[in-house]
């Protein structure tokens, strides 16, 4: 069984408190998430401070029109993610674009995972009604994840509730990065689809994605420690 690993997201507008977390961690996560919180804060020469010599999920979430998440991805590529986030919900013409500016701006040999976001982890039945969609977030991960990876993208970020059903739908080629993870007995925060480590692993996520139950807690590197443990047992 493939090895599931840990991204802990290093959500703060603080560089220092970045700093330190991601030193705290070493050794103990497969990557760090910086995300729009620390990115709108400080910057991207920050963004690059931090992630030196460490593995970074660059989580922007580009949605615009194609050019502009073209012009964007290219104008990220100094930072060297090895994961990178865009919406799938701009549509097809818009992963397209995506796809062949990492293709062009980044050297063939560290080129990004192209995620494509497929319905928020934070959204249930209900909130993604609101929104004008008349699907489960299954039956919506589900398009969405399909007419990502027909436009060009790596893989996909869902929940870990949809791991199974896209698995039988698009085999095990896609990246799934998976976040709404809480270890049990941690709080769901604002997080609606949500599983454990262990379970997520079973389901077969390539990445989980873990935040606050690794930054609040105590001790962060032994939370970290204590999730690769959950992660290695399954
Ligand atoms: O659907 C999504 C997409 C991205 N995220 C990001 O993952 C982390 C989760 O943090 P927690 O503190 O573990 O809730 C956060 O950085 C989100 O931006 C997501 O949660 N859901």
């Amino acid at each position: 069984m493939k090895r599931t690993r840990l991204i802990a997201a290093l959500d703060t507008q603080d560089l220092d408190q970045a700093r330190s977390w991601a030193a705290r961690l070493d050794g103990h996560v497969d990557a760090i998430k910086l995300g729009l919180e620390f990115t709108y804060a400080q910057g991207l020469a920050a963004v690059r401070d931090v992630a030196a010599e460490r593995t970074l999920f660059l989580d922007l979430k580009l949605h615009d029109i194609p050019n502009t998440v073209a012009k964007g991805l290219t104008s990220l590529a100094p930072i060297g993610p090895a994961l990178l986030t865009i919406h799938a919900s701009g549509g097809a013409a818009m992963i397209r674009a995506a796809r062949q500016a990492i293709d062009a701006a980044y050297p063939p040999l560290h080129r990004p995972i192209l995620l494509a976001v497929t319905v928020l982890t934070s959204l249930d039945a209900a909130a993604l009604r609101e929104t004008g969609i008349d699907a489960t977030p299954r039956d919506q991960v589900l398009r969405l994840g399909k007419l990502a990876m027909t436009s060009g993208a790596d893989g996909l970020v869902c929940s870990a509730e949809e791991i199974a059903p896209l698995r039988d739908a698009l085999g095990e080629s896609p990246v799934l990065v998976v976040p709404g993870i809480r270890p049990a007995g941690s709080a769901a925060d604002d997080q609606k689809r949500i599983m454990t480590p262990h379970q997520a692993a079973r389901a077969g996520a390539d990445w989980i994605v873990v935040g606050r139950p690794i930054t609040q807690a105590a001790d962060p590197a032994a939370a970290a420690a204590a999730i690769q443990a959950e992660l290695a047992g399954i």
